[in-house]
């Protein structure tokens, strides 16, 4: 099967993000450069990798949101394409409206980097229908602006509609609602701060990012 891994300026993880889809799937993605205009028509999921992208100036994912790619990632997420964007590319998604809500700095103001504890807040989604609901995963996290931010009422329509997924046992970041990670009203576009591709082999210290990938890639 066919996915690609979008890649900006200071991207840094796109080629964990690589790694792992080559790894369930069996194929190299395509690497798509921000400045392309288009995404072949043959990919089936995305990825928008973490990062510093334009070393997060202005803020974390802003002037990447206006990157020409990502017209056409809008285009095609509308009309059911998968994405998911870990930690630079969630702040990137919600950055681009593809999400609700912002990241702002960390409560602590310092970049935190630790294997974070998540609860399954919504084990029913397209990326989360493997996990077992009452488990708890551990998942890297690295980031200095994971503060998840959204008002009150975009709070309650999020929280009233299952489109919270993830949430931090030990909130690292100060995120409202302990909130970790997002889905779009249509189910196809998640945001995570954590890095799931950073724990699919033992080699890793854990597995428990795999289970996003399966539950995507076999819903495909
Ligand atoms: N690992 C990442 O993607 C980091 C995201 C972003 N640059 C931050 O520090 O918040």
């Amino acid at each position: 099967m066919q996915t690609a891994v979008i890649v900006f300026p200071a991207s840094n993880c796109d080629r964990d993000a690589a790694v792992a889809l080559e790894t369930h799937t069996g194929k190299a993605p395509h690497m798509i450069w921000h400045k392309d205009t288009s995404i072949p028509d043959d990919v089936r999921f995305v990825v928008v990798p973490g990062g510093f992208s334009y070393g997060d100036y202005l803020r974390s994912g802003a002037i990447a949101a206006q990157s020409p790619v990502i017209k056409d990632l809008k285009q095609k997420a509308e009309a059911g394409l998968p994405v998911l964007g870990i930690c630079n590319g969630f702040q990137i998604l919600t950055e681009a409206g593809m999400l609700p809500g912002a990241l702002m700095r960390n409560a602590g103001q310092k970049f935190v980097c630790k294997i974070s504890r998540l609860r399954l807040a919504n084990a029913q989604t397209r990326f989360t229908k493997l996990y077992d609901a009452k488990h708890e995963i551990d998942i890297p996290v690295a980031h200095h602006d994971g503060n998840y931010f959204a008002d009150d009422d975009t709070l309650r329509r999020i929280e009233g509609s299952g489109q919270v997924v993830f949430r931090y046992v030990d909130n690292p970041n100060g995120s409202r609602g302990d909130i970790a990670g997002i889905i779009n009203q249509a189910g196809n576009v998640l945001g995570m701060m954590p890095h799931p591709e950073r724990a699919i082999d033992p080699l890793h210290g854990g597995t428990d990012g795999s289970n996003i990938f399966k539950s995507i890639l076999g819903s495909l």
